[in-house]
C-alpha cells in the first residue's frame, strides 16, 4: 500500500464516521472565533439551551472591527466610534462572559488578528484540527495542523459537538525547490504561485508546500504562504513538522510541557508526507526564478514580476480571460503594457493576517531605516498582528524607524485589509498591501489594491512607486 500524505493522516486521525455518500465527521480540536462571524452561532447555541461542549477548545479574540489609532483605543471598547463595529465587539465580549469561552479583549496586550494569535499563543499546534468562521484560518496548516474556514452555522455546530461534517479533498502538492534571491519572500512565492496555477488552481484539494525552498523558510513565511492557499481556490495549506515548527512552538502559553511536550514531539515529527505517498497532483517551482512580484488586477492571480509590465488585452486571445484583463485594468486606472515600476502609490499598508508578524515587520524595517516616505504618499502604516508582535517590534526599535520614515505606528488589528473599520483607501487610490486580497472595493469604495511583500511595501513608500526592493541599498535578507 502506498504511503500517506500529511493530509491523508490528518484526516484519518480525526475522523469520526465515514458516510458511503462520501461526506464525514471529523473531531476538531481547536476553534478559534472572532466577532464578525460568531454572533448567529452563539445565539443558536441559546436558542437551542445548548451549551459548548469543550469550553477549553476555543479561544477568542476581536480583530476586524477594532480601530487601530492608539487614542481610539486608550478608550477600550468605548473607543469605536462606528455603533455597527462596537456591536459586534461588544456581542463577542458578552458571548465570551456568558459561555465561559477565554477571549482576549481588545486592550489584552494577546489580541490581534486570529491567525497571528493562535500560532503566536501555541493554540494552534501540529496534528490538530482548527478551525474559524474565516477563510484565512489555511493560515495554521503551516503548523502541520488541518485547518480551514467555516460558516457561521458550522461555527454554531462545532461549539455544540466539537464535530464538523467535512468532505475529504483531494492532495496537491508545491513543491519550491532551490534557494530564493536576495530580497524575495514568501509572499513572493505564494503571488507566483497563484500567478501560475490560478485562483482555481487549488480548487478541491488540500495543498502540501514542500520542497527545499519551503524547508528554508521561519514559521513567519510558511504562514504568509499557507495563509493565501485560499486565494489559490484551496481551502487548506499544509506544511509538514520539521525543526523549524518545534522550535518555533517550544515554551508557548497553550503548548504542552515537560514530559507532555516531548511525548508531543516525538509524534509530532510523524507528520510528514511518507515518501512514497501518492498525490493527486503536483507542481514545481524553481525558488531562484522567483522575482518580487507585484499585482496589479483585481484578483491574486493578476500579478506580474518587479520587472515586467501590465499585460495588453489586444494580445489575449481567450475572450474571457480578454474581458476579464480590460475590466481590471479600468478599475486599475492603468494602461496595457505600463510597466509595474510606473505605477504611482498613494497609500501603503504594512500588515494583515499575512504580513504582519515580527518577521515581516523587520523585513519592512531593514528597507526603512534611514529613508523617508515619499512626499506623495498620503499615508503610509504599519499595523502589527498582534499585541505581542507590536510588544517585541518596540523591543527592537522597529517601531522608531518606522515612525522616523514617515509611516504611522498602529495598533493590532485587520485594519485596511478589508476596511471594516476606519482604515480604508479612497476611491482612485492606488494602495501597494501586504495583505491577500485585491477585488474591487476590498479595501475601501473604489480603492486599488497592489499586493506585494513587506520589503516591496517598504521599498515603495520610500520611492512613491514600485520599485525592485533588489536594488535598493539594503536588501532584506543582507541586511
Ligand atoms: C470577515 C471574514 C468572514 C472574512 C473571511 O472569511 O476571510 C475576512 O477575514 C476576509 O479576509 O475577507
Ligand atoms: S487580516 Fe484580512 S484576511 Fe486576515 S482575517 Fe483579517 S480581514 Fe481577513
Amino acid at each position: 500500500m502506498a504511503g500517506q500524505t500529511l493530509y491523508d493522516k490528518l484526516w484519518s486521525q480525526h475522523l469520526v464516521k465515514q458516510r458511503e455518500d462520501g461526506s464525514a465527521l471529523i473531531y476538531i480540536d481547536r476553534q478559534l472565533l472572532h466577532e464578525v462571524t460568531s454572533p448567529q452561532a452563539f445565539e443558536g447555541l441559546r436558542l437551542a439551551g445548548r451549551k459548548p461542549w469543550r469550553l477549553d477548545a476555543n479561544l477568542a479574540t476581536p480583530d476586524h472591527n477594532v480601530p487601530t489609532t492608539l487614542k481610539e483605543r486608550a478608550a477600550g471598547n468605548a473607543g469605536i466610534l462606528d455603533p455597527v463595529s462596537l456591536i459586534q465587539v461588544q456581542t463577542l465580549d458578552d458571548n465570551c462572559e456568558a459561555f465561559g469561552i477565554e477571549e482576549f479583549r481588545i486592550n489584552d496586550a494577546r489580541q490581534g488578528i486570529v491567525h497571528v494569535v493562535g500560532p503566536e499563543q501555541g493554540a494552534t499546534l501540529p496534528g490538530m484540527t482548527v478551525v474559524c468562521g474565516d477563510s484565512h484560518t489555511a493560515t495554521h496548516g503551516a503548523f502541520a495542523a488541518l485547518a480551514h474556514g467555516i460558516g457561521t452555522s458550522e461555527v454554531e455546530h462545532v461549539l455544540a459537538t466539537q464535530c464538523l461534517v467535512a468532505q475529504k479533498m483531494k492532495n496537491l502538492r508545491v513543491r519550491v525547490e532551490g534557494r530564493l534571491g536576495t530580497g524575495v519572500t514568501a509572499k513572493d512565492i505564494v503571488l507566483a504561485v497563484i500567478g501560475r496555477i490560478g485562483t482555481a488552481g487549488g480548487t478541491g484539494y488540500a495543498i502540501e508546500f514542500a520542497g527545499s525552498a519551503i524547508r528554508d523558510l521561519s514559521m513567519e513565511g510558511r504562514m504568509t504562504i499557507c495563509n493565501m492557499a485560499i486565494e489559490a481556490g484551496a481551502r487548506v495549506g499544509l506544511v509538514g513538522v520539521d525543526d523549524t515548527t518545534i522550535d518555533y512552538l517550544r515554551e508557548r502559553p497553550y503548548a504542552p510541557t515537560g514530559e507532555q511536550w516531548d511525548a508531543a514531539v516525538a509524534a509530532w515529527r510523524e507528520l510528514v508526507s511518507d515518501e512514497d505517498a501518492v498525490f493527486d497532483k503536483e507542481v514545481v517551482f524553481d525558488a531562484a526564478e522567483i522575482a518580487p512580484q507585484v499585482s496589479w488586477g483585481t484578483s491574486p492571480e493578476m500579478v506580474a514580476p518587479i520587472e515586467g509590465e501590465v499585460p495588453d488585452p489586444a494580445t489575449i486571445d481567450d475572450d474571457t480571460v480578454k474581458r476579464g484583463v480590460t475590466r481590471a485594468l479600468e478599475y486599475m486606472g492603468l494602461s496595457p503594457r505600463q510597466k509595474i515600476t510606473d505605477i504611482r502609490l498613494d497609500k501603503v499598508f504594512i500588515g494583515s493576517c499575512t504580513n504582519s508578524r515580527i518577521e515581516d515587520l523587520r523585513e519592512a524595517a531593514k528597507v526603512a531605516k534611514g529613508k523617508k516616505v515619499a512626499d506623495s504618499i498620503a499615508l503610509a502604516m504599519v499595523v502589527p498582528g498582534s499585541g505581542l508582535v507590536k510588544r517585541q517590534a518596540e523591543a527592537e526599535g522597529l517601531d522608531k524607524i518606522f515612525l522616523e520614515a514617515g509611516f504611522e505606528w498602529r495598533e493590532p488589528g485587520c485594519s485596511m485589509c478589508l476596511a471594516m473599520n476606519a482604515d480604508k483607501l479612497g476611491a482612485g487610490e492606488h494602495c501597494a498591501s501586504t495583505s491577500n486580497r485585491n477585488f474591487e472595493g476590498r479595501q475601501g469604495y473604489g480603492g486599488r489594491t497592489h499586493l506585494v511583500s513587506p520589503a516591496m511595501a517598504a521599498a515603495a513608500a520610500i520611492a512613491g512607486h514600485f520599485v525592485d526592493v533588489r536594488d535598493t541599498t539594503l536588501s532584506p535578507r543582507e541586511a
